[in-house]
């Protein structure tokens, strides 16, 4: 079966803390996956079994079918690359280029497309005219992009992004949209965790909410944003125009902006936008 398939996984570190239980899923290629749940639910220790960063201790992990238990870390990574919360922890070339270019130099790429992979990758997420400078002396937004770029290049298809909205300003958001979406479009499958829930929704179809270890929530954004047991047992929050919505007494699940006024009257729509732009 194509896709990420975990049956039963389970993993405790070192230290004898069981961080995910029993977790079994299914993300099917080409999908955009959101996951969402409070601190400490297990959703980093989770992804970082579906590229062989961590190893479950039961259950087992299959890619495209195959099960990745016996195959190196190296050796998933190019099916399934993972961006890290933190850049400090991926970074660790001289200049942009040589950063892009170190997993593709490892995989004996040859010069020309190297190259070109590199250029592609760096356009994309707008930092071709940093690829001769050392990464440490961009801002922390910008090196997010370079390790981006780098899961880009590797032409993974499967892309985990690991908080990727951290410490970015509008600019920095958009252009994380329009990312996923050229990826999505070259048919990549995209699985990002975020506590940040209008990314959630302007992005992704398909939320998995997790807390305790667990998934407790698999469901479409429109679902799972109006399932108030969910929203409580995860710590999340309804978007304040869920909340509106309900307040007016509009039927339907309304989760972002565009819902909202597809509902509203005239007179409701010209205070909302009134409002919006004393905000
Ligand atoms: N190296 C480690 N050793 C022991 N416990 C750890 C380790 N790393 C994480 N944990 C614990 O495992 C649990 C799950 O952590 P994890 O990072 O997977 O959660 P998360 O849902 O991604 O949280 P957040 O949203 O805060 O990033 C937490 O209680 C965390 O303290």
């Amino acid at each position: 079966m194509e896709g990420i398939l975990a049956e039963n996984i389970t993993f405790s570190y070192p230290d004898g803390y069981t961080a995910v239980e029993d977790v079994s899923l299914h993300i099917s290629a080409g999908e955009s996956v959101a996951i969402v749940g409070q601190n400490g639910a297990g959703k980093t220790t989770m992804v970082k079994m579906f590229n062989a960063l961590l190893r479950p201790a039961s259950g087992r992990i299959l890619i495209d079918g195959k099960d990745i238990a016996g195959m190196s870390t190296a050796a998933v990574s190019k099916f399934v690359g993972y961006v890290f919360q933190n850049p400090g922890d991926q970074i660790f070339n001289n200049t942009v280029y040589n950063e892009i270019a170190y997993i593709l130099r490892y995989n004996k790429c040859d010069a020309e497309t190297l190259d070109s992979l590199v250029r592609d990758a760096a356009e994309l997420c707008g930092i071709s005219e940093y690829l001769s400078m050392n990464p440490y002396d961009l801002p922390f937004s910008l090196r997010k992009f370079v390790t981006i770029a780098v899961v880009i290049a590797m032409g993974s298809k499967y892309i985990i992004l690991d908080e990727p909205t951290a410490g970015q300003d509008l600019d920095g958001l958009h252009r994380q949209r329009d990312i996923i979406q050229e990826l999505v479009g070259r048919g990549k499958t995209i699985i990002t965790i975020t506590h940040d829930m209008r990314f959630v929704i302007e992005n992704f179809q398909r939320v998995i909410a997790m807390a305790d270890k667990r998934i407790v929530a698999d469901a479409p954004r429109e679902e799972l944003f109006w399932d108030f047991d969910v929203l409580e047992k995860c710590s999340l929050k309804q978007p304040r125009i869920a909340d509106l919505a309900r307040n007016l007494g509009f039927p339907g699940r309304i989760i972002s902006k565009k819902d909202f006024l597809d509902h509203a009257t005239e007179g409701e729509k010209a205070e909302f936008c009134s409002n919006q732009r004393t905000q």
